[in-house]
């Protein structure tokens, strides 16, 4: 299996103590890799450091083989990511923030405008001001210019947070179909477990900034009723090994 992201001992700390801790994780080529996490374990940090939006205390980040903070340029050459909420112009049209995106790749048609705009389901809205746009079509637009370059690794961080039920069905089947079809990996954050359930083959629990389990989807699923079950299982062992800690050190 050829790797595409590697984490190894990747540290994040902030002056306040949370961040993240010694991650190992590796991601191979055509995973839908879902992380989870209860709200601040450390989900974004890690998206941060892994696309070099912050820079790590330790440990490395290596995409395609290229060390990020070593090779930034090359490793995120074959990326496209949603990092906290997608940033577009709200002035301008979800066509021509597309438009401003293609200028950074000019090997690339400006045909592949539409084909995005319509993967995201934003065709009949393409002329239309962002400033106008819902939360969840703003989230489609940051889809669709994340898929802009025909990207080979896409790092979504609560890619469906405002989508309704049909965005979120698009969303899930075009992940489903770039990793099929075309190899396409993702790294994906998202709360919702269900969603993830029908669509990650490898899955990472982070709490309190540790990655206390990863793994694929189907094996924990084996072992339990649901994926909810599992995560709930870890996330109950984790609070207990704290409160061990916490009572051992008093
Ligand atoms: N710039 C910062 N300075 C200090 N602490 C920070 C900073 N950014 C995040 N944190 C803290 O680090 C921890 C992890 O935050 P992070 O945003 O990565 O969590 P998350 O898992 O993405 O949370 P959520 O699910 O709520 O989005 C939290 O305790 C948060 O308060």
């Amino acid at each position: 299996m050829e790797k595409v992201l590697e984490m190894k001992g990747l540290t994040k700390c902030y002056r306040n103590g949370r961040g993240i801790f010694h991650i190992d994780l590796t991601v191979y080529k055509g995973d839908i890799f879902g992380l989870f996490g209860p709200n601040g374990a450390g989900k974004t940090t890690l998206i941060k450091a892994i696309t070099g939006l912050c820079s790590p205390d330790q440990g490395e980040v290596h995409i395609f083989g290229y060390e990020v903070s070593k090779q930034f340029e090359k490793a995120m050459e074959k990326v496209g990511c949603i990092v906290e909420t997608g940033n577009s112009f709200e002035y301008m049209t979800a066509f021509q923030n597309l438009q401003m995106i293609s200028r950074f790749y000019p090997h690339i048609s400006s045909s592949r405008i539409d084909e995005v705009l319509e993967l995201a389901g934003l065709k009949e809205v393409r002329h239309e001001k962002v400033k106008e746009f819902s939360s969840g079509m703003k989230q489609r637009l940051a889809l669709a210019a994340a898929l802009f370059s025909h990207p080979e690794l896409v790092i979504l961080d609560e890619p469906t947070s405002s989508m309704d039920i049909e965005g979120m069905i698009d969303f899930r089947n075009i992940v489903k179909k770039l990793a099929k079809e075309e190899q396409v990996t993702f790294f994906i954050c998202n709360h919702s477990i269900h969603e993830m359930e029908r669509m990650c083959n490898r899955i990472g629990i982070l709490y309190d900034g540790k990655l206390i389990a990863s793994g694929l989807a189907s094996d924990m699923m084996n072992a339990n009723e649901s994926l909810e079950d599992f995560y709930m299982a870890q996330i109950r062992k984790a609070r207990g090994m704290e409160s061990c800690q916490f009572s051992t050190s008093m």
